[in-house]
């Protein structure tokens, strides 16, 4: 079976780490006999360097006819002073995500056995730790309509929150679906105390719970949910948000699991599926090989599972991590006393040895 998949490597370290990640998928189509095809695309600021816009037409194209996209990051200061339809991140990745109508953004935080130390919280209180955050993630604040305007004395914004029944409903309940294959519990997040979006929200999601009497359903204020997630992160197991608390909560889960750097991502919809690290391009560390590729690595086990329905390869990658981890090599970000420093490059090849030798 061949499989077509866009990479989109980006900026910064987004072109260190997806060179691992297809690297570790190439990996598992020869141990499970799959043929991964990668052919590259410009996104962010190279794409911007290289034609003048950030996601050029031929970009798109590419995804729409891939079975799957793999993305690195985009952004860095070089590009910040570019009018927002040019920016990497306004002009690119959201219009990315909007194109390919991927709603559904899983972000699973998973504290491997081997971590539990690296963490900056208490190891009894992350070892263990398995929450998946689903953000909404073509809805919000991001895609409201936005404008600036001169007033006597300064200027005024205006930003736009935008959700409708349909938009919630149709996340939430991927996210219940989830919560039905794990533990059965979801926390749903929201500002329902002062924001008439998430009253909307918290109405749909109350709804919808009604199909699923086997899930137990809580919800929860997103400033409470912040506190939690350093105090007990342990009573959660789905977290469905909006896109933007979605956004700011899924780092703070990220660091419970050791670093940043470990995060992957998938985000779906009804068609071709979008795989990213939840981290950016990390433009203090970019081109040195000292960025950690795990996240990315994920990524493309989520892609496996999500997108071609290869458990048993998904599977065999994050067994690989698990091991690579346990036998004590760990880039600069996760590192300990008494571990073996890699770089990018050697961490993706341990991993796709194992990977290749036996999971
Ligand atoms: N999906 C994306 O493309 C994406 C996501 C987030 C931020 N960004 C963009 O990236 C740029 C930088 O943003 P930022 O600095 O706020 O966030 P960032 O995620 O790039 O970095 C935050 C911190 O985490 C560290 N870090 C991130 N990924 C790491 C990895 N794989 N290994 C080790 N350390 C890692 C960085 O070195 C930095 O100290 C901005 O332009 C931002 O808009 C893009
Ligand atoms: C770069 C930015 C637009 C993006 C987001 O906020 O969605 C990033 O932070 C992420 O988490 O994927
Ligand atoms: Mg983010």
């Amino acid at each position: 079976m061949r499989y077509k998949v866009a990479v989109l490597p980006g900026d910064g370290i987004g072109p260190e780490v997806t060179a691992q990640a297809t690297r570790v998928l190439a990996a598992a189509g020869r141990r499970f006999g799959y043929d991964f095809s990668f052919q590259e695309g410009l996104i962010g600021g190279a794409a911007y360097d290289a034609t003048g816009h950030p996601l050029p037409e031929d970009t798109l194209s590419l995804c729409r006819e891939s079975d799957a996209v793999l993305l690195g990051a985009v952004g860095g200061p070089r590009w910040d002073h570019l009018p927002v339809h040019l920016r990497p991140e306004a002009g690119a990745l959201l219009p990315l995500r909007k194109a390919l109508n991927v709603y559904a953004n899983l972000r699973p935080a998973r504290v491997f056995p081997a971590l539990a130390g690296a963490s900056t919280l208490k190891p009894e209180i992350v070892r263990g730790l398995d929450i998946l955050v689903v953000r909404e993630l073509t809805g919000g604040l991001y895609f409201g309509d936005k404008r600036r305007e001169d007033i006597p004395g300064g200027q005024r914004v205006v930003e736009t929150l935008v959700y409708t029944t349909e938009e919630i409903r149709r996340v939430a309940r991927r996210a219940f679906e989830l919560a039905r294959k794990r533990r059965k519990k979801l926390t749903s997040v929201d500002k329902a105390n002062v924001l008439e979006s998430s009253r909307l929200w918290r109405e749909v999601v109350t709804f919808c719970a009604g199909d699923y009497p086997d899930v137990m359903v809580n919800h929860m204020l997103v400033d409470n949910c912040a506190m939690q997630l350093v105090r007990n992160p342990k009573q959660f197991d789905v977290l469905l948000t909006e896109n933007l608390f979605g956004d700011i909560l899924s780092d703070q889960a990220a660091q419970l699991t050791g670093s940043l750097g470990m995060l992957p991502s998938a985000s779906l919809g009804d068609g071709v599926g979008l795989y990213e690290p939840i981290h950016g391009s990390a433009p203090d560390i970019a081109g040195r090989q000292i960025a950690n590729p795990i996240a990315a690595i994920l990524s493309g086990a989520l892609m496996l599972r999500y997108s071609f329905g290869l458990e048993e390869a998904a599977a065999a990658v994050e067994e690989a991590v698990t091991a690579v981890l346990d036998e004590g090599y760990r880039t600069p970000d996760i590192m300990e006393p008494g571990k073996t420093e890699v770089s990018t490059g050697e961490m993706g090849r341990l991993i796709a040895e194992r990977v290749e030798r036996n999971g």
